[in-house]
This record gives structure tokens, C-alpha cells and sequence, in this order.
């Protein structure tokens, strides 16, 4: 991946975002992210957390759930997200999960900072220990729930593969 490219697809992420603080009646929030392989672009995507009512409508977020139903697959390995803004912990972990190779940001968490655009806190929190969490995560292990739902989702998945 050449610089020009990179900087090529920033450019893309950018206009993207653009699009949301300048191109409608009322703005937006300013992120576009655009998801290339193997030289072609797969999906381009801005925010749209506000249109849809969707806190999970990140730009990257939307570029994956295009490319994937593209693509009728959720693996995304090999492809590359050029985000307009650094991404936050949803988005790193779904492009993680959907195998994403590398991700290029244009505007940092710093420039992000004094607009309240900056995606720090989702990683602040998730570096905190457990007990420390703004957001509690509380485990609570039924007992007599029956079956063992992993267990069973294991047969399940054994059983169909044996039967392909
Ligand atoms: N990178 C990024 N950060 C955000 N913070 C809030 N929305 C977004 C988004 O769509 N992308």
C-alpha cells in the first residue's frame, strides 16, 4: 500500500465526512470511512447514528455492514479501513472480529479532543480493571438453566457439519 494510496482513500473518508457536517439541511457528526481490498473499495460509509437512531452507525461500522452484505460474508480479511476519524473500541473490535488487516486515521483523538469528537473514552474504560468500570459488567451464572447452552450450540454446529 503505497502513501498516495493511503492518503487517496483519507481523502475519500474525509470528502465522506464532509458530506455529513456540510451537504443537508441540518449537520452531522463529521466521520466517513472508506474499506478497500485488494486495490478496490468495498464500501464507503459515513455516520449515520442520528438518521437511523442507531448508536452503532459509526462510519466504519456501516463501511463493514455494506462490504459484508456485499459480499454475503462477514470475513473482511485482507481489506484495509481508511477512517476519517481515529476509531473507537465498537469499531476497532468489529473490524478485529471481521478480520480487517490495518486501519489508517486522518484526525487523531488530540484534534478530536477539544469538539468532544474524541473516541478515548471507550478505551479508557475497557483499560480500567473490572470492579473500576463506568459501565459495570456483571457475570451471574444461572444454575438449573437446563441445558448448557454452549454445549448444545456445540452439537448443533457438529451435527450440521456432519450432515454437509
Ligand atoms: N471514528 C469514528 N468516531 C466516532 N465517534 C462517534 N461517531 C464516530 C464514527 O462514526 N467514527
Amino acid at each position: 500500500m503505497s502513501k498516495q494510496d493511503s492518503e487517496k482513500y483519507l481523502l475519500e473518508s474525509i470528502r465522506l465526512a464532509m458530506g455529513n457536517v456540510k451537504g443537508r439541511e441540518s449537520a452531522t457528526w463529521p466521520f466517513g470511512a472508506v474499506l478497500v481490498r485488494d486495490g478496490k473499495i468495498l464500501a464507503r460509509a459515513v455516520n449515520q447514528v442520528d438518521d437511523l437512531c442507531d448508536p452503532s452507525a459509526h462510519a466504519e461500522m456501516q463501511a463493514l455492514r455494506i462490504a459484508a452484505k456485499a459480499l454475503g460474508s462477514t470475513d473482511l480479511s485482507r481489506s484495509v479501513m481508511y477512517a476519517s476519524g481515529y476509531p473507537c473500541s465498537m469499531c476497532h473490535t468489529a473490524m478485529l472480529l471481521a478480520g480487517v488487516k490495518q486501519v489508517y486515521f486522518a484526525y487523531s483523538n488530540e484534534d478530536g479532543e477539544p469538539y468532544d469528537l474524541s473516541a478515548a473514552r471507550g478505551y479508557e474504560e475497557l483499560a480500567r480493571p473490572e470492579g473500576r468500570r463506568e459501565l459495570p459488567v456483571i457475570g451471574h451464572r444461572v444454575r438449573d438453566a437446563g441445558e448448557d447452552l454452549y454445549q448444545a450450540w456445540q452439537k448443533a454446529v457438529d451435527e450440521d457439519r456432519a450432515t454437509v
